[in-house]
């Protein structure tokens, strides 16, 4: 049985793993300065300022920043990256409850003859290329697609011939055939075909929705994300990595795959050839040193793949999260735990070129000042967020090519427009606009990606001309 937030008791989640070690604090600093590869241990010292004493000191902090400050300058320079992207989320529907999720709605209320109301959609495979063709229309390079789990959903045909064979198919592999639904999904080959609309770059199946496109099958990972990679999937996301230390992810996200689930659908994204980004989703029930763990994790994997090219910490939105409203957290990260997460991620992680920060979790001032803890990625110009404005998040869902030039600028950095793999790059001399851009999309051509105000008076402008 799956346990709700109202069963835990926030004081006594019995952790074995506590941010306790024998390293000191100074030892851990000086490793870190000289760029010798830390241990778990070193970082849980960086992460609490010392193990030993309570609370976070300043001036250790300040030196854990300069330290992670000066090795994103030698490791990747000055420039600040981000790249013209979309958000296309295709459904809401998931009955996977994790706590720490607002952005689901329960399967059930997607059901052709349910009369509960939801203010979640699905959308067909051609309403989801529609929104695409749209954005690629504007500029974009990059669709980034993350969805809920719907029970309707599977690889193919094939898979679903397979699931519809399941006695109990929805409480034993979590299926319900589409007709069930008012409005069917297609399958995931259908919905990546549907979005690879003239070559924009595919960044869509998260280890978690990899595992629900082989559930009931023994297909390997590598098999599944072959064939997505056929239909037209360029990369995947590493999300759903939450905190990679299962006594954690029993207590957030209990329906989800382990940590080595996550570990081996990554694995087989990079087998099939894709490369990925990894996450991590702190400031819940998490302490230092799962935090830690989940780094080595994350180094080791990549030691093993070399396929990552992006590490982005996700701060956690509480307020409208079930682990916020049931009282098992009574908030998120402090200031000072979200510039550590993003330092300590770069001196710790020696082998991921890239640490991106978030404006979506952080917004744009603490996020300008994460680019001086370690972070040299700026994520992108999404145009549409659901997952942390249903959380209760409150920075927007867009930012133009103009609003990354003015920020950038405005910290003495360089602004750079990417592709999704940063292997394509474009250095911005703010001398020569406005407009900035984007360019590297299919039919990027230089004009500006606006925001739909803009968007709609410019048009109103058009229509008022032509009288
Ligand atoms: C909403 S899921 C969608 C994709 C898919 N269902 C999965 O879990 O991989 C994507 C990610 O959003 C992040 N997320 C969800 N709720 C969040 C919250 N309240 N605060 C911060 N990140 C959150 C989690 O890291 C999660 O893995
Ligand atoms: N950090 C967040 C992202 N990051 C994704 C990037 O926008 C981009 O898809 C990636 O860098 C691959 O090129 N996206 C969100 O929607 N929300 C975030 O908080
Ligand atoms: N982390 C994902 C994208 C993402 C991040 C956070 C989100 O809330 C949603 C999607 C990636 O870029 O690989
Ligand atoms: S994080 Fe993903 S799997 Fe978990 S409830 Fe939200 S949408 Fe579903």
């Amino acid at each position: 049985m799956t346990r709700s937030a109202a069963d835990l008791d926030p004081d006594d989640l019995g952790f074995e793993h506590t941010p306790e070690t024998d390293q000191s604090f100074e030892n851990a600093l000086a490793k870190a300065r000289d760029g010798v590869r830390l241990t778990v241990d070193d970082a849980v010292e960086l992460f609490t300022t010392g193990s030993d004493t309570p609370g976070i000191d300043r001036e250790r902090k300040e030196a854990v920043l300069e330290a992670a400050d000066r090795r994103r300058a030698e490791v990747v320079g000055d420039e600040v990256t981000f790249v013209a992207n979309v958000n296309n989320n295709v459904t809401t529907a998931c009955n996977t409850g994790c706590l720490f999720c607002n952005f689901k709605d329960t399967a059930h209320q997607f059901e052709g003859d349910s009369d509960e109301g939801h203010a979640g959609f699905t959308k067909t495979p051609a309403e989801s290329r529609a929104v695409v063709e749209a954005a690629v229309e504007r500029g974009v390079y990059e669709v980034c697609s993350v969805s809920g789990l719907h029970p309707g959903f599977a690889l193919n045909d094939e898979h679903h011939e397979i699931l519809r064979g399941y006695d109990d198919a929805a409480r034993v592999v979590n299926y319900k055939p589409p007709e069930a639904y008012a409005t069917d999904p297609g399958t995931y080959v259908e919905q990546m075909e549907a979005m690879s609309v003239d070559g924009v770059h595919l960044h869509s199946m998260t280890p978690e929705e990899a595992y629900h496109a082989r559930r009931g099958t023994d297909w390997s990972y590598e098999r599944i994300y072959s064939e997505l990679a056929a239909a037209g999937l360029d990369s995947a996301p590493g999300t759903a990595a939450e905190i990679l230390v299962d006594e954690v992810r029993d207590v957030i996200c209990p329906g989800k795959i382990d940590s080595q689930g996550w570990v081996d659908a990554m694995e087989g994204a990079m087998a099939a050839g894709l490369d990925t980004t990894a996450t991590i989703m702190y400031g819940h029930v998490d302490n230092e040193m799962h935090r830690a763990m989940h780094l080595k994790e994350v180094r080791d994997l990549q030691d093993r793949t070399g396929g990552i090219t992006e590490f982005v910490p996700l701060s956690f939105v509480h307020e409208r999260t079930p682990l916020y409203e049931h009282g098992v957290v009574s908030g998120g990260a402090s200031d000072a735990e979200d510039e550590l997460m993003i330092a300590v991620s770069r001196l710790f992680l020696d082998n991921i070129e890239n640490v991106q920060t978030s404006w979506v979790k952080y917004g744009d001032a603490k996020a300008l000042k994460t680019l001086s803890c370690g972070a040299n990625d700026f994520m992108g110009t999404i145009l549409s967020e659901e997952i942390t404005k249903r959380a209760g998040g409150s920075f927007g869902e867009f930012r133009s090519f103009d609003d990354y030039v003015d920020l950038i600028t405005s910290v003495g950095r360089v602004p750079v427009e990417r592709s999704t793999d940063y292997r394509q790059r474009r250095r911005i001399d703010p001398d020569d606009g406005p407009p900035f851009g984007p360019t590297l999309g299919p039919k990027a051509d230089g004009t500006p990606l606006l925001s739909e105000r803009e968007r709609a008076e410019r048009a109103g402008d058009a229509a008022t001309a032509d009288d």
